[in-house]
C-alpha cells in the first residue's frame, strides 16, 4: 500500500493457568481520516473507563524474595504502566517499615492505587499504611478492639516478588509479575476481609491470610534467622519444626458466622464475583442497620475450645501458593466477612505429615478426626502459660518443671509458648483478641476466575484494549 496509515492496539490476552500478557495488533488503512477517526473512537472509550488509575504510588522492597524487586519492577512492569499512560512515583525502601511511615506522610488523594513490590511481608506493611492512615485521619482509635474500622477506598496492587506470594495467589490465581501488572492497569477492583488483631486493648496489627501459631509460628520464628537462604528458608525451617513436632496447650473462644450461606467443607470455592461473599456483605449491613450503635456481637454465643494443638490457623483467605495451590482452607471466602479457624489437634508424627501432604493434592485436609474447622466472625486464644501465671495456684513444681509437658515426660506438649505468625511477621503474645472486618480494603484484582476452556483455546480473543 502507497504511504499507509496505522495505529496499534494493545490488549490483554488471557493464556493458561490465569496468566495474562499483553498482546498488539496493528491496523493498516489508506484513508487518513478514517486511521483518525478510530483512533480518536478508541480515545474516547478509553477516556471512559473510570476505574483504570492514572497516578500510581509504587513502592519497591529490594531485599524480598530472591532480590529481585527493582529489576522485576524496572523490566516488566514499568514499561507496561508507560504504555497504559499510567504516571508513577517510585519509592525504593530502605528498611522495614519505610514505607508503612511514609504512607502517613504523603500526600495521599494524588494517587489512584498504591503498588506495592515485594511480598507478603511488604503488602503487611503497605496495608497497615493504609489502613492506619485511614484511622487517623477520621479519628478512629486503633487500639479499641471494638471500634468500627472506616474502609479503605484507595486500592493495593501487589507485584509479586518474595518469597510466598499467598496474597497475590490466592487473589490473581498465579504469582506473575506481569499478569498483576495488567489487573491494575484494566482496574480491576476485589475487596478484602482484614482481622484485626488486640492484646489488652492495644492494638498489634492488621492480618489478611494466615495468622498461625504452633506449626507455623515456629517455622517463621526459625527462617527468620535464616533470611539469606531466600524462599529456600521456608523448606529448611519447615523440616525442622516438622521434626521438633511441639504442640501447645491452651484456650480458644470463637464466635461462629452466622451472616454467612459459607462452610469450610464446600466444594465450591470463591471466584470472580462470588456470590456468597456478596450477600454474606449484604447480610452483614442489614445486620448493623438493625443494631445501630450497639455492637451485636455482644449479644452472639462464644464456643469455648481448651487442648493441646499442633497448629491453630485462622485464615481470611484460603492461602493458596504455589508450594500448594488449593491452601490451607480451600472454600474460604475474599470478602465474606469471616475467617476460618483451623485446629490441628495433637496427633502422631505420621498423622500430622498425612494432614500437610494433603495440601498438596486433591484429598480432604479436613477430614480427619484431629482436624476441626470453624468458619468464625471472632476469635480469641490464651496459651496455658498465661493461664497458670495469672491464676492464684501457686504450683511450684509446675513453674520449675522445664519446657516439656509434666503429665508425661516423653510428651511433645511445650510448657513455652510459641508464636504467632501473622501474614509471615512474628507476633510475641501469648493473649489475642482477633476481630474480622468485612471488606476493610480493597486490592488491584477480581478473584480467581473460574477456568474458562474457552478462553485458553481461543487465546486470540480480545480481552481488554489497553
Ligand atoms: N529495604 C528494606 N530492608 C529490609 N527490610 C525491608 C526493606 N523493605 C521492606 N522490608 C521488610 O522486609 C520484610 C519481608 O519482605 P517481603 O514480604 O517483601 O519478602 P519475603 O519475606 O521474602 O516474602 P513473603 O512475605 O512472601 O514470604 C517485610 O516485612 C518488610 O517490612
Ligand atoms: C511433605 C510435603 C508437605 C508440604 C506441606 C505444604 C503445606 C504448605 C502450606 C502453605 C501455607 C502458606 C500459608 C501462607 C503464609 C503467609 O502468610 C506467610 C507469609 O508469606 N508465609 C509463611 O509463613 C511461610 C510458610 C511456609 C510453610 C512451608
Ligand atoms: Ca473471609
Amino acid at each position: 500500500m502507497a504511504k499507509p496509515h496505522a495505529f496499534t492496539v494493545y490488549y490483554v490476552k488471557k493464556a493458561r493457568n490465569h496468566r495474562w500478557r499483553c498482546s498488539d495488533v496493528t491496523f493498516w488503512c489508506v484513508d487518513e481520516q478514517l486511521c483518525n477517526q478510530w483512533i480518536q473512537a478508541l480515545k474516547e472509550l478509553l477516556e471512559l473507563q473510570k476505574a483504570r488509575p492514572k497516578q500510581l504510588l509504587v513502592y519497591i522492597n529490594p531485599y524480598g524474595g530472591k532480590r529481585q524487586g527493582k529489576r522485576i519492577y524496572e523490566q516488566k512492569v514499568a514499561p507496561l504502566f508507560s504504555l497504559a499512560s499510567i504516571s508513577t512515583d517510585v519509592f525504593i525502601t530502605e528498611r522495614a517499615n519505610h514505607a508503612k511511615d511514609n504512607l502517613f506522610e504523603v500526600n495521599i488523594n494524588k494517587y489512584d492505587g498504591v503498588v506495592c513490590v515485594g511480598g507478603d511481608g511488604m503488602f503487611s506493611e503497605v496495608m497497615h499504611g493504609l489502613i492506619g492512615r485511614m484511622q487517623k485521619d477520621s479519628g478512629i482509635d486503633q487500639n479499641n478492639p471494638k471500634a468500627p474500622l472506616v474502609q479503605c477506598n484507595i486500592r493495593i496492587g501487589i507485584i509479586p516478588a518474595g518469597s510466598t506470594d499467598c496474597i497475590c495467589y490466592s487473589t490473581v490465581g498465579i504469582s506473575d509479575p506481569v499478569t498483576s501488572a495488567l489487573h491494575i492497569i484494566v482496574g480491576d477492583s476485589q475487596p478484602l476481609d482484614v482481622s484485626s488483631v488486640h492484646h489488652n486493648n492495644t492494638f498489634l496489627k492488621y492480618t489478611v491470610s494466615l495468622l498461625g501459631y504452633g506449626f507455623y509460628g515456629d517455622i517463621l520464628k526459625d527462617s527468620e534467622k535464616k533470611r539469606w537462604m531466600g524462599p529456600m528458608r521456608y523448606d529448611y525451617s519447615g523440616f525442622k519444626t516438622f521434626l521438633s513436632h511441639h504442640c501447645y496447650e491452651g484456650t480458644i473462644s470463637f464466635q461462629p458466622a452466622k451472616h454467612t450461606l459459607g462452610s469450610p467443607r464446600d466444594k465450591d470455592s470463591c471466584r470472580t464475583g462470588c456470590h456468597i461473599c456478596r450477600q454474606s456483605e449484604q447480610q452483614l449491613a442489614e445486620q448493623r442497620k438493625k443494631c445501630g450503635l450497639k455492637h451485636e456481637e455482644d449479644e452472639e454465643e462464644w464456643k469455648v475450645i481448651k487442648g493441646k494443638f499442633l497448629a491453630i490457623n485462622v485464615v481470611n483467605m484460603s492461602c493458596a501458593c504455589p508450594r500448594s495451590p488449593k491452601g490451607l482452607s480451600p472454600a474460604a471466602h475474599l470478602a465474606d466477612g469471616s475467617a476460618d479457624l483451623i485446629l490441628v489437634r495433637k496427633c502422631s508424627r505420621f498423622d500430622f505429615l498425612r494432614y500437610l501432604v494433603r495440601h498438596t493434592n486433591q484429598d480432604d485436609q479436613f477430614d480427619f478426626s484431629f482436624v476441626d474447622v470453624y468458619r468464625v466472625k471472632s476469635f480469641q486464644f490464651t496459651s496455658k502459660l498465661l493461664e497458670d501465671n495469672e491464676s492464684d495456684v501457686t504450683d511450684i513444681g509446675k513453674k520449675h518443671f522445664g519446657r516439656f509437658c509434666r503429665d508425661h515426660p516423653a510428651c511433645c506438649c511445650n510448657i513455652a509458648n510459641s508464636t504467632w505468625n501473622c501474614d509471615g511477621e512474628t507476633l510475641d503474645s501469648s493473649a489475642i483478641e482477633v476481630r474480622v472486618h468485612c471488606q476493610l480494603m480493597k486490592l488491584f484484582a477480581r478473584g480467581i476466575e473460574e477456568n474458562c476452556k474457552e478462553a485458553s483455546r481461543n487465546q486470540s480473543r480480545v480481552e481488554q484494549l489497553l
